[in-house]
This record gives structure tokens, sequence and C-alpha cells, in this order.
């Protein structure tokens, strides 16, 4: 089994369906997620449904790093569990370097399991605590029966290196290592297979932040070295503008707006994303905490380096409703300080709208200006429309 130095990956990995270039490696059509809710007696029966994910489109390229943003509870991990089909999805499709891969079962999923893998938030709970460092990196390997050149062991070892790690803690246990490290043990993990994708499901919030540019580096590091592609999953906007190169916004088990990076942060359309980017500290600041730590790449510091984009601070009112009920229409018009009554009636589709630059698809009948600049504080409460709060960009006068 001979070692491909660009990618890390086996020759006889390699070899098959590559995807033509810019086409993309996994894609997602209507993907949906309904978690039924049971009820009744003496027969359980469902009685509604809680509506996790609903009919999301995306797609994600070979080498790239997709950013998916939302507040708690907007779907985004049932999304990545859709994604690496640890989760049955209950409508839509999706398929993996062209081959449909919704509904395909254990036997036939396998080789492709192992090259869509998945990095988990709590670096605690993810890793078996009576193992050895060794025996859970090179768990993925003897489930896949897999015997890398020079055995197991040595594998394990040079993937201790790669995430930064010595090759002397092979016998350890977890509790013997800081929440970073654990981090990075989870990362080995995920690479012991050579992955094409990996989704890291809010992989630094459970961090120190001193620790999490360390981290973001280390996966910023991978994916250029061994061009993995990433789905990074974040509630905070700022991790995800350094490391994705293009974000995707979700509300509500939609996605209300996806585009480029640059597009996003400087011109979001979306009042929902223009309120989550104006809650994003300054990115300098991120980086100071990251300098802080000792080991900041350099690459990182630039990457997407310069302040926020500035709208006004923007404080959403209302708590984001039930996922059981979704509003009608639009499902943050009860949280908008824009919605009409065609926002009630209308489900706006994400699509390209004036002013968008090419592949910046928005959700939204009255969507912002294309232009941000800093602005004042203002609190956006749907109830005080009619001229209290009409002040501050990004509220119709
Ligand atoms: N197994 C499940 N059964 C029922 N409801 C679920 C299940 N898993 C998730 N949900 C619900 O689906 C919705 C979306 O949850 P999800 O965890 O995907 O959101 P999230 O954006 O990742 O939030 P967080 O950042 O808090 O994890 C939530 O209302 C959640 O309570």
């Amino acid at each position: 089994m001979t070692r491909d130095a660009a990618t890390g990956r086996t020759v006889e990995q390699s070899a098959g369906n590559e995807p033509a270039p810019g086409e993309p490696l996994l894609v997602a059509e209507r993907l949906t997620k309904h978690f039924p809710i049971m009820g009744g007696f003496p027969f359980q029966r469902k009685v509604g449904a809680v509506q996790a994910v609903d009919g999301i489109d995306l797609a994600v390229h070979a080498g790239e790093s997709f950013g998916l943003v939302g507040e708690s509870g907007c779907g985004k991990s049932t999304t990545g569990r859709l994604l690496t089909r640890l989760l049955e999805p209950t409508a839509g499709r999706i398929s993996y370097r062209g081959q449909d891969i919704t509904h395909v079962d254990r036997k036939a999923l396998a080789p492709i399991r192992s090259e869509i893998q998945m990095i988990f938030q709590d670096p605690y709970s993810s890793l078996n605590p009576r193992q050895t460092v060794g025996a859970i990196i090179s768990g993925p390997m003897e489930i896949n029966r897999i015997r890398p050149p020079g055995g197991r062991e040595t594998r394990v070892r040079e993937l201790l290196e790669t995430v930064g790690l010595s090759p002397e803690h092979y016998n350890r246990f977890p509790h013997e290592f800081s929440g970073g490290q654990r981090q990075r043990i989870g990362v080995a993990r995920a690479l012991a297979l050579n992955p094409r994708l990996i989704v890291a499901d809010e992989p630094v919030s459970a961090l120190d932040v001193s620790i999490q540019a360390q981290v973001v580096n280390l996966l910023q590091r991978l994916r250029a070295e061994l061009g993995i592609a990433f789905v990074f999953i974040a509630h905070d906007l700022a991790v995800v503008r350094h490391f994705s190169q293009r974000v995707a916004v979700m509300y509500l088990g939609k996605i209300v707006e996806v585009g480029d990076r640059e597009s996003i942060y400087a011109r979001p359309r979306h009042p929902y994303t223009h309120a989550l980017l104006s809650a994003v500290p300054d990115a300098t600041e991120f980086l100071a905490e990251g300098a802080g730590a000792s080991h900041v790449d350099a690459g990182y510091a630039g990457a997407g380096g310069g302040p926020a984009p500035g709208p006004g601070r923007i404080r959403l009112a209302g708590d984001v409703p039930s996922p059981i009920r979704p509003p009608s229409g639009c499902r943050f018009r009860t949280r908008c300080w824009k919605a009409r009554d065609r926002c009630a009636s209308e489900e706006p589709p994400l699509t390209h709208i004036p002013g968008n630059r090419a592949g910046h698809l928005t959700a939204c009948h009255f969507p912002e200006d294309p232009t941000t600049e800093r602005g004042e504080e203002v609190i956006l409460d749907p109830a005080l429309r009619g001229g209290d709060v009409a002040k501050g960009r990004g509220v119709e006068g």
C-alpha cells in the first residue's frame, strides 16, 4: 500500500471515481430530519415532530472548509450527524462522490464511512477513559481491518506527531491529558483512516479560549497539507471566519444564507446573519487570545485578519421559537424587525438576490442593503416596529 505524499491517502484509496475539479465531494438535497414525538395511552403513537432539519441543500467541495453557523438548537449537530450517516434522514438525499448514500446499508456504507469522519465537541466524553491513546487511535483501523505498512502502532505514533503530541503518549490514558490535548487525540483518531472529509462539530467550543486557536491552527494545517475537506460547525462566527472559505447560516432547521466568506461577512443580506455578525468580536481580539498561546501558526494569524465588518450591535429580542411548531412562512419573522405580512404567508426561497455576489444565496423577502458600516447599538424588537427603533442601519424607516 503506497501513500500519496500530497493527500496522505493510500494510492488504493485515491483510485476510483475522483470528483472532477469543481465537482462537489458531498451534496445534500432537501435534507430533512424530523424527530417523532410519541404520546397517548395505552398505545404510543406519533403526536408531533421536532423539525430539527427541514429541507436543506448544501455542497462541500474537495479540500474546502465549509462553515455551518447558528444559535444553539438550530439543527447544526443534527445536520452533521446526517452528513456522516450517524442519523437516518426523514427525507432528502445525500450523495458522496456522485453516489447516492442516503439509505445504503451498513455494508455498502463501510468504505465511505472511512472517508467521512467526525470530530466531536466534547473531548472528555468522546474518548473511552478505559482505553489507552494507542487503542483509541488504532480503533478505526481495527474495525476496518486496515494494516498500514509498518503496523498499526507505527501509524498511531506517526499520527500522534502529526497532531502535535509525542509518540511516547501511546500507552497513556485520556485522563492524563489536558482538554486541548484530548481534542488532538480525537483529531488523530479521525485521521487514522485517511479521510477526505471531516465533520467537526464545535471542535473548540469546550476548550479554553487560549487553546482554541491552537486547535483551529492544527485543523487549518491538516486541511492545507492533507487536502481534507471540513464541515466546521460552530455557533461562533469568529472561529468560522478564520477557518472556512464558505459559510452557511442556519436558523430553526433551515439554511437562511450561504456564500463565500468575504461576501457573507462584508455584505450579509439576511437580517439574521446581520444580527449574528454584529455580535462577533473584533477578529483581532480572537487572534490576540490565540497569540497568548504558544503554538499559533503564522498562517492562522494572517487568515481573514482585520476587524470584523461593522454593522451596529444588534440584540435580537425574544427566544428562538419551538422547532415542534415553527412559524409559518419565514421562520425568522417572529424576531425580525423587517417582517411584513408576506413573511408569514410565503416561505422565502434560498436564492441569488440582486446585489449578491455569485454563489451568495439569501432566503429573505426584504433583504438588507448590500453594504455594511459601523453604527450605533440598536435593539431590534418587532414589537417596537413603527418608528421607535428606526434608527441605525439595517432598519427600514
Ligand atoms: N434525538 C433527538 N430527539 C429529539 N429531538 C432532538 C434529538 N436531537 C436533537 N433534537 C432537537 O433538534 C433540534 C436541533 O438540535 P441540534 O442539536 O441539531 O442543534 P444545534 O444547533 O447543534 O444545537 P447545539 O449547539 O445546542 O448542539 C433541537 O430542538 C433539539 O432539541
